[in-house]
């Protein structure tokens, strides 16, 4: 297949394209063929992975085999050779237990490395000779899963096709089409389950979602690294992965606030403040605002703004689409004021002018680009970068926005402007607030058209130089005695059909469009640590799919944001009302029950009513604690003292962890160091936790916190600290 694809790509890329048609024909067939390589590139591993053998006495006693892609042979029948792991035939696969075994007679799991098989293990389903698999327990291909959940972890997800379990099938190929919710403790696969469903809904809907678009939401830049090779390992290549902060076209928010900022910037009050501050912007003159009109001053008084002021509002249309009424209706009200003045009969005051010479004194208005600035003024263009730093910025403006909030309040959003480039001084909070502002001011981020703009303007120009070189290397005695009858380049093309020729046609993916435009809407979107999105967050998910086909995958458990998420029900109901379904994931894959037994203390803690998921394993590796008077020193000392196999990581509050990180790279370790915002979704063989007692004094939502560091770790646990630790943590075993 490799040979073949490559060999057609190298022929369609040999092709010549001489029209524009042909251009495009031959740029979507490149596309193709470089798509089909990529995806057979990276099935390469562990291809095929599991054969079922059909009962003899089931209607299609036939055996299976399935793999990451679907393969059929080019015999003239296309015979399948490989089933893909996501058709309806490969299911029984995933769900097939003792006592249900869907007909499935005998279950193998193959495991290869490049193209040597490396292990093969049966499971007899019917006979009742259970080579691998627990009787009875609830998971299925036991020893397959008991491998991939010891292996070292490397930094990066890796896709579960070959294990996926009964529970998360049931979410991966969920027919709802309104938002399914996925609640599910630490590392009971919600982040593996949304990927393998993101997965799933391309391959069952591949036409729609091709051209739509599926958007996959993360926490942090580091959390989308972490699972952003799973999706390329499964073939899938067109979805957009981003975090809320990046969603907004050209604004690469790097700004921090505090914690009172972010939940008020998150809460549903701001909707009237941005409200507020859009109307504040279309103000009324003080007195004595006039300007130079054809000889006369020409007041532009309350009265005539405020005539055009309602003439725009009753629009109803977002403020800068607005601005043409309200123009309008003020022009026409200073054409009627300076009528009046110029036209006025001195004995009785009736108007002498004709009503054309009023509709040319209306345009003598409009023309007049001193008038038209000075009207303007009162009704002016805005984006949602200008208004959002204005109302951070200028006191009064605050004041006027914020009517019933605190001073306190106030004083947690006022921040002097400091603009940078790419509005990088803004925050991934305010960026639902600039997509709010949008919305009200009309703003469009039409950044593809006007870069394609801008592109062909570059082109037009070349393509005249061109031109003008062939016009002045024209032979010198035609150029003083043109012969009508010689034919020149330049009458026979212009610049812009010169242009044309040279257009590339769309070569971008449906992501990459997508993620340049503020108003494209997705087929469907994948919300993951959902929990932390605050209310103006999933505003502005939710103008992203009006069709309201949504996975979102959280643990209210683990909410540290502090606008974040505390119930489902009132997240969705004002936006789908009962079209929500809420599924639960309990067995946690992750952490082994040494570690969650401490774990579980602090969930019970957090909500005694949410129930503790189940560890699927235990390692015999008991967590332990150490203390010294000085963190960074003792980690540093613990982190030199010991080796460290596998991934390992130093788990610190927000505040701390740069100190404990220079701590380390004084001494050349490679053992990382995550705060704990940025520890959220990840996992790592072993985790050196240092001092909780921060963590729980850091935030209101302290044991959450908590609770997040506590089940980061695979196989080791090691507490670090110089305060008493929590009263959950207690009775660790000391090392010291
Ligand atoms: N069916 C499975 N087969 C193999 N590994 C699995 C399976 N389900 C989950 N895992 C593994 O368990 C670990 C935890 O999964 P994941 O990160 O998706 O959990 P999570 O619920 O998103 O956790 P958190 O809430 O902490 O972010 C991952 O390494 C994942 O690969």
């Amino acid at each position: 297949m490799r040979a073949t694809t490559r060999r057609r790509l190298s022929e369609t890329l040999r092709e010549s394209a001489g029209t524009p048609q042909a251009l495009s024909e031959r740029e979507s067939y490149e596309r193709m063929y470089s798509d089909d390589l990529t995806k057979i590139d990276a099935a390469e591993h562990n291809l095929y992975f599991g054969r079922l053998d059909m009962a003899s006495d089931s209607v299609d006693d036939e055996v299976r085999r399935i793999g990451r892609i679907g393969i059929l042979d080019d015999d003239e029948r296309d015979t399948t050779l490989l089933l893909d792991w996501r058709a309806p035939l490969a299911r029984p696969f995933y769900l097939a237990t003792p006592a249900a075994p869907e007909d499935v007679e005998r279950r193998r799991h193959i495991r290869t490395r490049s193209r040597t098989v490396r292990s093969v293990s049966d499971e007899n389903l019917l006979s009742g000779s259970i080579d691998d698999a627990a009787a009875g327990a609830n998971v299925v291909n036991e020893s397959a899963l008991v491998d991939a959940l010891n292996a070292a972890r490397t930094g990066e997800m890796t896709d579960i096709v070959e294990t996926i379990q009964r529970e998360q099938d049931e979410i991966i190929r969920s027919t709802h089409r309104g938002v399914v919710v996925v609640q599910g403790g630490p590392g009971t696969g919600k982040t593996a389950v949304a990927l393998h469903r993101a997965a799933y809904l391309l391959y069952t809907h591949r036409d729609l979602l091709s051209r739509s678009g599926v958007l996959i939401l993360g926490p942090n830049e580091d959390f989308l690294r972490y699972i952003g090779q799973v999706l390329p390992s499964l073939g899938e290549t067109g979805v957009l992965l981003s975090t809320v902060g990046d969603l907004f076209p050209d604004v690469t928010a790097r700004g921090h606030d505090s914690r009172e900022a972010t939940a008020l910037k998150g809460d549903q009050r701001m909707l009237n403040v941005l409200r507020a501050a859009v109307r504040a912007r279309q103000s009324l003159p003080g007195r004595d605002v006039v300007v130079r009109f054809d000889g006369y001053d020409l007041p532009i008084d309350a009265e005539v703004v405020k005539t055009a002021r309602a003439d725009a509002r009753s629009t109803r249309r977002a403020h800068n689409l607005a601005q043409r009424a309200f123009l309008r209706a003020a022009l026409d009200e200073l054409a009627d004021v300076h009528a009046r003045r110029i036209g006025a009969s001195e004995l009785d005051g009736s108007q002498l002018l004709t009503a054309a010479d009023l509709e040319d004194i209306r345009a003598e208005l409009e023309a007049d680009p001193h008038v038209v600035a000075a009207v303007t003024e009162y009704w002016p263009t805005l984006t949602p970068q200008g208004v959002l730093r204005d109302l951070y910025d200028d006191p009064g403006f605050l004041r006027k926005a914020t009517r019933g909030w605190t001073d306190a309040e106030r004083d947690a959003l006022h921040r002097p402007a400091r603009p940078l480039a790419n509005d990088a001084d803004l925050s991934p909070g305010d960026v639902p607030l600039l997509d709010e502002l949008a919305e009200l001011i009309g703003y469009r981020t039409d950044e593809a058209d006007r870069i394609n703009r801008a592109r062909w303007r570059q082109k037009l120009s070349e393509a005249q130089d061109a031109l003008d070189i062939l016009t002045g290397s024209a032979p010198q005695d035609l150029e003083d005695d043109l012969d009508p009858e010689i034919l020149m380049a330049y009458d026979l093309i212009d610049a812009e059909q010169l242009a044309e020729r040279q257009v590339h046609v769309e070569r971008r993916t449906t992501a990459e469009r997508a993620y340049e435009d503020r108003t494209w809407t997705f087929g469907h979107v994948i919300v993951d640590e959902a929990q932390e999105l605050s209310s103006m967050a999933w505003r502005m998910v939710m103008r992203r799919i009006p069709n309201r086909w949504m996975t979102v995958i959280g643990d209210t458990a683990q909410t540290g944001d502090a606008a974040g998420a505390t119930s489902w029900r009132e997240v969705f109901e004002p936006y789908v009302a009962n079209r929500w379904r809420l599924h639960e994931l309990t067995v946690n894959y992750r952490t082994p029950s040494e570690i969650t037994r401490y774990a579980n203390r602090v969930l019970a803690w957090i909500d005694p009513d949410l129930e503790a998921p189940t560890s699927l394993r235990s390692n015999g590796i008991d967590p332990y604690a150490v203390s010294g008077d000085d963190i960074a020193a003792t980690v540093a000392e613990l982190v030199s003292a010991n080796e460290w196999a596998g991934l390992t990581t130093v788990i610190a509050s927000d505040g701390t962890a740069d100190e404990i990180r220079a701590g380390l790279t004084d001494l050349g370790s490679d053992v990382s160091v995550h705060a704990i915002t940025a520890a959220k979704g990840l996992e790592f063989d072993s985790v050196i936790l240092a001092e909780p007692a921060d963590l729980v004094a850091e935030s209101p939502r302290g044991y959450n916190d908590l609770y997040v560091a506590l089940t980061r770790a695979t196989q080791r646990l090691v507490v670090v600290h110089a305060r008493a630790l929590p009263p959950d943590l207690a009775d660790m075993p000391r090392l010291r």
